[in-house]
C-alpha cells in the first residue's frame, strides 16, 4: 500500500509564492511513492482540529505557511497519540524555525527534504498549555512580528521587524515581572522578554554563538531590563546595530520550566502571533517532542552542542562584528 502524506498549504501566507509551486511540490511527493492529500486552510487555527482527528491516518504530515501555520501544525500534532514525522517547506516571511532547524528556504529543496530528510527530535515549548515552536515572548517588540504590515515585512525581510522594534523603543514602558527560571527567580522592570527555543528569531541567529540546540531539553530566556535615559537608549541601539546585545541591560539564562508573574494580565506572542494576555504562566519544554524532517547532516550531529543552564550570556547576534560574546553571572 502507498504511503500516505497529509499535504497542509495556507496559501496565504508570505506572498503566496507556494499557489505557483504548488502542483511540482504534489508531483514530487507522487513520485516519491506517496499518496498525497491536500488541504488548503480556510481560516485560522482550523489545522490543530483537522490533525487531531485525523493525523493518525497518515505516515507523514507536510506543511506550508509562515511560523503561525507550523505552530498551528504543531499544537495539532501534540494533541495525537501517535504524531507522524513533520515536513515543513517555509512560506511565511522571516521562517525563524527553519533557519534554525537548517530547512532549505526555496519551496523545492524544501518539498525534496520533507520527503527525503532525516527526522530530527525536536523540543517544543509550552505556554500555559499550548504549544510553540520557537518563541514566547512579552514586551516591546512582542506585536512587531503580527503588526508589521505585511508589504514591509516582503519589501524588508528580517530588517524590518528590528527597524519597527527601534522606532518604537522612546515610548515603550518597562513591565513588573518575576520569572523563576527552574527555581532560580529572576525580578524587575523588564522592556521586553522571550522564551525561546530557537537559534533563530525575527530572522537573526541569536543563538548559533551560544550553543543553543532544538533538542537539548532547555528553552533559552532573553530579559532586556529598563532603560533609564536616552543614552543607554542610544547604547542598546549601537550594540543592535553592531549585531550584539549589550549584557549591562540584557540577561541570558537557559531553563526547563519557567514560571511568570506580571503585575497585570499582559499580552504575550507566541511564534509570532498573538498569544492572549496573562497574569501568571507556566512555560515549560517537551523535549524532542515533534520528529521534523531536516537536513541529514544536521539531523545526525543531533543538535549543536549546549551551553549549561548556569552560563548566563548576552549572545552575539550574526552579524558584522567580530568581537566575541560577553559572559557574566547574574
Ligand atoms: N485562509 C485563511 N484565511 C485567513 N487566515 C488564515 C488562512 N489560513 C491560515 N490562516 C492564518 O494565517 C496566519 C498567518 O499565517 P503564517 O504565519 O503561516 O503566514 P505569515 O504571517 O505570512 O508568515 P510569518 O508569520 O512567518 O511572517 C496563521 O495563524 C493562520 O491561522
Amino acid at each position: 500500500m502507498n504511503k500516505r502524506l497529509l499535504f497542509l498549504i495556507n496559501p496565504n501566507a508570505g506572498k503566496g509564492e507556494i499557489r505557483a509551486k504548488a502542483l511540482d511540490v504534489i508531483d514530487l511527493f507522487v513520485r516519491e511513492g506517496y499518496e498525497v492529500t491536500v488541504h488548503t486552510t480556510q481560516r485560522r487555527w482550523e489545522i490543530p482540529d483537522l490533525l487531531r482527528e485525523r493525523a493518525g491516518g497518515f505516515d507523514r504530515i507536510v506543511c506550508s505557511g509562515g511560523d503561525g501555520t507550523l505552530n498551528e501544525t504543531i499544537n495539532g500534532l501534540l494533541a495525537c497519540e501517535n504524531r507522524p514525522p513533520l515536513g515543513y517547506i517555509p512560506a511565511g516571511t522571516v521562517n525563524d524555525f527553519a533557519s534554525s532547524l537548517g530547512i532549505p528556504k526555496t519551496i523545492p529543496e524544501a518539498a525534496a527534504i520533507a520527503v527525503d530528510g532525516a527526522p530530527y527530535a525536536c523540543d517544543i515549548g509550552l505556554f500555559g498549555g499550548r504549544a510553540f515552536s520557537y518563541i514566547a515572548a512579552f514586551g516591546a517588540f512582542t506585536d512587531v512580528s503580527y503588526q508589521t504590515p505585511q508589504q514591509v515585512k516582503n519589501w524588508l525581510g528580517r530588517a524590518a521587524y528590528i527597524l519597527e522594534g527601534i522606532k518604537r523603543l522612546p515610548g515603550i514602558q518597562p513591565w513588573p515581572m518575576r520569572l523563576v527560571c527552574d527555581g532560580r527567580e529572576l525580578a524587575g522592570e523588564f522592556l521586553f522578554g522571550m522564551i525561546t527555543n530557537s537559534t533563530s528569531v525575527g530572522g537573526f541567529a541569536v543563538g548559533e554563538r551560544i550553543g543553543v540546540s532544538m533538542n537539548d531539553g532547555l528553552l533559552e530566556v532573553v530579559l532586556v531590563r529598563q532603560l533609564q535615559s536616552h543614552a543607554e537608549r542610544q547604547r542598546v541601539i549601537n550594540a543592535l546595530l553592531e549585531g550584539e546585545l549589550d549584557p549591562d541591560f540584557v540577561t541570558v539564562t537557559k531553563a526547563r520550566r519557567v514560571e511568570v508573574f506580571s503585575d497585570q494580565p499582559r499580552p504575550w506572542t507566541l511564534d509570532g502571533e498573538f498569544g492572549g494576555e496573562v497574569e501568571h504562566v507556566v512555560i515549560e519544554v517537551l523535549p524532542s517532542a515533534i520528529q521534523v524532517l531536516t537536513d541529514p547532516a544536521l539531523a545526525a550531529e543531533g543538535g549543536r552542542a549546549s551551553a549549561g543552564p548556569d552560563l548566563i550570556r548576552a549572545p552575539k547576534f550574526s552579524g558584522k562584528s567580530t568581537q566575541g560574546y560577553h559572559i557574566s553571572a547574574l
